[in-house]
């Protein structure tokens, strides 16, 4: 009988600690996530239903565009200052070449505007330390060069006046700023970071007061030890943007809480209004469904990893005006936006293999917009054939990439969930569905081949007594 109750006894202790474990204790934090679950404000919904940007770096880097003394760096051109191992000094004497005489911020406006994009994400400073703006608190920026004039005033004027939303992207790591620093290991470290964080600070104010319309700030370079044992200015700047700028969107890269957890908070809260780390990636549609549960952004380049202009784009692979709009849409069936990347040239004109791109996603944006723009993960399972979208309406997309030499669609309703009715998009021609078994349908293809990604408009219904998002959508 001992031996039966010791052993009962362990048992008990071993059982009643496992509980404890699931019920992880929360851990306080003074520099954590802010908001709970998606923000539902007006600024906030539009940030989501924008769906599709424009990335654009332009900076010194833009001059050399990979080449440093005779060498082309095959690495990132707007890190040619650190593959080159250039000297700061050495590198801002670039300013005196600074003169895109080319650059025409109407005509930029309008690109952006004509490929369908929403808003566009603009290099105010980046890790070299030019800013596109006449700051004050520095003296490297486009005031100190030939051409003078405020850039990034001119390109706000111009994308808001064609209706687009500006957004903000700001490296805090600054090369260009004596006072930066990697980690934080003396004295002397400590205090001359805290006057980098000041004049960081006055920056991002003078960005603010300077462009009130700015809708977002997305914040790079935060992955120092430096920033990571500062997580509380990381919380300060946000909370400050958001004073001066009500309604504004801020990435979860600016920030770190408490113990340097980044991105989520050691309480495994996501920090800022959405998260900013699938850049050049995107999640998996069926492993990482978990990333539906919060706003995300991606970004992308169009060659394999060039942000700033390089000027051999020979080096790496170039990807495809469907393939660029395959990850366009595979973000926004995923419930995120996408931004596709830009790199103007020094002249201030883009190449025209970046001209040639953004006409063609306009093509199909003006086709296929009403699939992306205001539009949500569809709970559908994943299928071969491409991916689907949910509008506001509670109608259901399906963006065909992959047409099966079958010549059926295999649609897997979710619980509760019929196909009432389906048709082509663009034509509106009748889409014969058939129900092969409880909850799964053949969808056929169009009867003429579109001969391009193409969208069929699902009509639902939905069971009495079915949850999930459909019930409040249907009127
Ligand atoms: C958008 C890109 O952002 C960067 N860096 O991003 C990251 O470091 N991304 C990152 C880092 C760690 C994990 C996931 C993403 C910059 O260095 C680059 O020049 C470009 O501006």
């Amino acid at each position: 009988t001992k031996q039966i109750i010791i052993s009962i006894t362990l048992l008990a202790v071993m059982v009643s600690f496992s509980f404890a474990q699931e019920a992880k204790t929360e851990i306080y934090l003074k520099y954590g996530a802010t908001n709970e679950g998606k923000r539902q404000d007006s600024a906030m919904q539009k940030f989501r239903d924008n769906r599709l940007g424009v990335f654009i770096h332009w900076g010194l880097y833009a001059i050399p565009g990979g080449e440093w003394n005779g060498k082309v760096y095959a690495g990132a051109a707007e890190w040619l200052k650190s593959w080159a191992k250039v000297p700061s000094n050495e590198w801002m004497q670039l300013m005196s070449q600074w003169n895109p005489t080319k650059f025409d911020a109407k005509k930029w406006a309008v690109m952006a505007k004509e490929m369908g994009a929403k808003y566009v994400k603009i290099t105010t400073k980046h890790h070299e330390g030019f800013c596109l703006w006449p700051s004050k608190y520095s003296k490297y920026t486009v005031a100190s060069t030939p051409y003078k004039r405020d850039l990034l005033g001119e390109m706000v004027k111009a994308y808001n006046e064609e209706g687009i939303d500006v957004h903000f992207y700001f490296s805090v790591m600054d090369w260009s700023n004596s006072d930066y620093r990697y980690d934080i290991k003396s004295q002397e470290d400590s205090i001359a970071f805290s006057r980098f964080l000041e004049f960081t600070d006055n920056q991002l104010k003078e960005l603010a007061a300077r462009y009130p319309t700015v809708k977002d700030f997305w914040f790079d370079g935060t992955w120092d030890a430096s920033i990571k044992k500062n997580g509380w200015w990381t919380a300060h700047a946000e909370q400050m943007l958001k004073e001066l700028l009500p309604g504004v969107t801020i990435n979860s890269r600016l920030r770190a809480d408490d113990k340097g957890k980044r991105h989520f908070d050691s309480n495994g809260r996501l920090m800022g209004d959405y998260e900013s780390g699938y850049e050049r990636r995107l999640p998996d549609p069926v492993q990482d469904l978990k990333v539906t549960q919060w706003d995300w952004e991606a970004c992308m380049t169009v060659p394999e990893n060039q942000w700033g202009y390089h000027k051999d784009w020979s080096l790496s692979y170039i990807k495809t005006p469907f393939e660029v709009i395959d990850r366009i849409v595979h973000a926004v069936s995923m419930g995120g936006n996408m931004v596709v990347n830009f790199g103007p040239q020094a002249d201030g004109d883009f190449r025209p293999e970046e001209k040639a791109l953004a006409t063609a996603i306009g093509k199909w944006m003006q086709c296929y917009g009403k699939a992306i723009y205001a539009c949500d993960y569809a709970e559908f399972d994943k299928q071969d054939w491409g991916y689907y979208t949910r509008g506001k309406n509670g109608e259901v997309y399906m963006i065909v990439f992959n047409q099966p030499y079958s010549e059926r669609l295999i649609v897997k309703t979710p619980k509760g969930i019929s196909i009432e009715q389906a048709s082509l998009l663009t034509t509106n021609e009748n889409i014969v569905v058939v129900e092969t078994t409880r909850n799964e349908y053949n969808v056929s293809v169009p009867q003429k081949n579109p001969g391009e990604p193409y969208v069929i408009q699902l009509k639902i219904r939905v069971a009495e007594g079915t949850k999930g998002v459909y019930k409040d959508a249907l009127t």
